[in-house]
């Protein structure tokens, strides 16, 4: 170390070349090494996981990088976007919590984002417009899904992904083929993000009871869009019975909850706020499963051998390795069987479609 690199000027200076960085520097950085305050680091950061998240300037990745900066679980936080990163990611480090937060901008600095990370959170994409479904977002979004996953392959090949980008039940067959592709799958490893199904069942079968919606757990299973979204209403935790009329509001509210908030905000994009906690709650489970806690337990879009389809959504033990373990449906009454056929349908369809994209 220098004599003086420990004196209060040496410090300033190196703060201020971050914060305002000469013109050698700011090429540097366009190089790749953007937005590093790895100089600026704030003593006493605890040891923890590396996290990006990719899509951080969005609706969903800008309160997403909020929470994660929040969770003491983190020790590095990447904010990757294609736009609009340095933004977010110098209002997200003033944060007096200890993960350092690092920003890249645009797919040359994918790379330098990706390498090293231990979970990559993936909300990158177009939302909905009213009377739009998530399927109609394939078309934009697949390719998207794909290029992030080949960086994913290439750079962090080890990492646990969480999917959120729509159509999960697309995109998360497409992030399988790529990685089948680059000899890096390990289907433990990928798990689309459904969480936020389970906190709208939670929420509204909490209303329903009147009781806290904190001491509600409702299984969510299948996939994440319309009938494929089912709710297992005879497994709510702790026991209890609806009238038929509930079934039918309760499901069809669940299934819809997404286009309640597209509509709602009228053509200003989809769940963003709701999302973001739910994805941070996933991604909490995560990493608390990745340090070894024991009996962590998550709704998840996965590769499964629950049904006769390659991907399901159901609830899955997560540890070191990501989805450990993925457990069976439990008994389901006529009306979750029923729904459970259609959920199948619509799905089939849907993983073969991403499933097509990659042999396109
Ligand atoms: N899984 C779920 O439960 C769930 C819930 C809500 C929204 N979503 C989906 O999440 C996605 C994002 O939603 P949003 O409201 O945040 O949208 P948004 O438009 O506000 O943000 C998306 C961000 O992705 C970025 N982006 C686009 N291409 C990229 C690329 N190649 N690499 C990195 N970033 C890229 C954009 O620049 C933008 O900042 C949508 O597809 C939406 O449908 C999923
Ligand atoms: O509904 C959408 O398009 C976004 C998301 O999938 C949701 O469930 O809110």
């Amino acid at each position: 170390m220098h004599p003086d690199a420990t004196s209060p000027s040496h410090r300033i200076a190196r703060v201020a070349a971050h914060l305002n960085p000469t013109r050698p520097q700011r090429a540097q950085m366009e190089e790749g090494a953007a937005l590093r305050p790895a100089a600026c680091r704030a003593k006493g950061g605890a040891p923890g996981f590396k996290v990006a998240v990719v899509g951080a300037a969005g609706g969903i990745g800008q309160s997403l990088s909020l929470l994660m900066k929040m969770n003491p679980l983190v020790s590095v936080l990447h904010l990757y976007d294609v736009v609009n990163t340095p933004g977010v990611t110098a209002d997200v480090s003033h944060m007096d919590t200890s993960a350092v937060v690092r920003g890249f901008i645009g797919q040359q600095q994918l790379e330098a984002a990706l390498t090293g990370m231990d979970l990559v959170i993936i909300p990158a994409g177009l939302p909905r417009k009213p009377g739009m479904t998530r399927d109609d977002l394939f078309n934009k979004n697949a390719g998207i899904v794909r290029s992030i996953c080949e960086g994913v392959a290439k750079s962090c090949p080890n990492a646990i992904v969480n999917l959120i980008s729509n159509p999960v039940n697309s995109t998360v067959p497409i992030a399988a083929e790529v990685f089948k592709r680059a000899g890096t799958y390990c289907p433990k490893r990928l798990l689309g993000v459904t969480t936020l199904d389970v906190a709208r069942a939670n929420t509204f079968v909490a209303e329903v009871l009147g009781v806290d919606p904190r001491e509600v757990n409702v299984p969510v299973v299948g996939g994440h869009a319309g009938v494929t979204i089912l709710p297992l209403l005879s497994q709510v935790s702790p026991p209890c019975s609806f009238t038929p009329d509930e079934i039918s509001y309760l499901t069809n509210r669940i299934q819809n909850g997404g286009t309640e908030v597209v509509e709602a905000k009228a053509g200003a994009g989809s769940a963003t706020l709701s999302m973001a906690f739910a994805a941070a709650k996933f991604a909490d489970a995560c990493l608390r499963g990745m340090r070894g806690d024991a009996g962590i337990v998550e709704c998840s879009y996965v590769a499964s051998e629950v049904t006769e389809l390659p991907f399901f959504a159901s609830k899955v033990r997560l540890g070191r390795g990501g989805a450990e373990e993925i457990l069976p449906l439990g008994p389901l009454n006529d009306f979750e069987r029923a729904g459970l056929e259609k959920a199948k349908k619509e799905l089939s369809e849907s993983i073969e479609k991403g499933v097509s994209f990659m042999n396109k």
